[in-house]
């Protein structure tokens, strides 16, 4: 099970992680209050663990630009949250880097879409669009491919989004307090992840 915590922008936030050993890190480089300058960033990828991948997001930005952070900050993965096309995911995958296609889904039809970019990007994000109240849990229940599930997860509703059976999860404004990431319930994901791992083996 992947877990990412995106959003990430302090140096304290990256230490917490390196205890926590999360699957992936997201720095957004995309517009949003969560947004880091790329010097920001360097100084958090130094003090990453080298456990953790380092995951960078941008929306609708152009491909040199994207293609020039993600090589100077050396990224593991590209989240692409945009209408980035196929050709758009070739070419950075050519470049060595993997790609998490991000589809913000308000309808079936999204859900549709979302299947082109199978086999295409490496995972494919059932998000919902920033700001809005879309049942992502009910849309998602109708992927018929590998996921991870982004869009409102907290400590308190991490099981239904479990209950779909995702690859990975995705969480950012979930664990946070007034806008800044909270340790405590970084830790209470962590912790029932764990227990969903184990339960998932003890019952086969
Ligand atoms: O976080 C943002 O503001 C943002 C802006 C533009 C594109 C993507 C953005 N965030 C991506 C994520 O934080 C996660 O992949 C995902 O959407 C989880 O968000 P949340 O529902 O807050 O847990």
């Amino acid at each position: 099970m992947i877990v990412k915590f995106c959003g990430i922008r302090r140096e304290e936030d990256v230490r917490f992680c390196n205890l926590l050993n999360p699957t992936m890190i997201g720095l957004i480089f995309a517009e949003s209050p969560r947004k880091v300058e790329k010097e920001v960033a360097q100084k958090l990828l130094r003090i990453k663990s080298p456990c953790i991948k380092a995951v960078g997001v941008f929306k609708d930005q152009n491909l040199s630009d994207v293609l020039s952070i993600s090589t100077q900050l050396k990224l593991d993965f590209v989240q692409l949250h945009g209408n980035e096309d196929i050709e758009f995911i070739e070419y950075l995958k050519t470049k060595g880097f993997k790609v998490i296609k991000a589809v913000e889904v308000e309808n079936l039809s999204d859900i549709k879409k979302a299947a082109i970019y199978k086999g295409i990007a490496d995972f494919i994000l059932i998000d919902r669009p920033k700001g809005r109240e879309v049942d992502v849990v009910a849309l998602a229940k109708n992927v018929h491919f590998d996921f991870i599930i982004a869009g409102g997860i907290t400590p308190e509703n991490l099981e239904k989004y479990l209950a779909l059976k995702p690859v990975g999860i995705d969480i950012s404004s979930g664990v946070e307090t007034n806008g800044i990431k909270d340790f405590g319930k970084m830790k209470l994901i962590i912790e029932k992840v764990k227990k969903y791992k184990a339960g998932e083996v003890e019952n086969g």
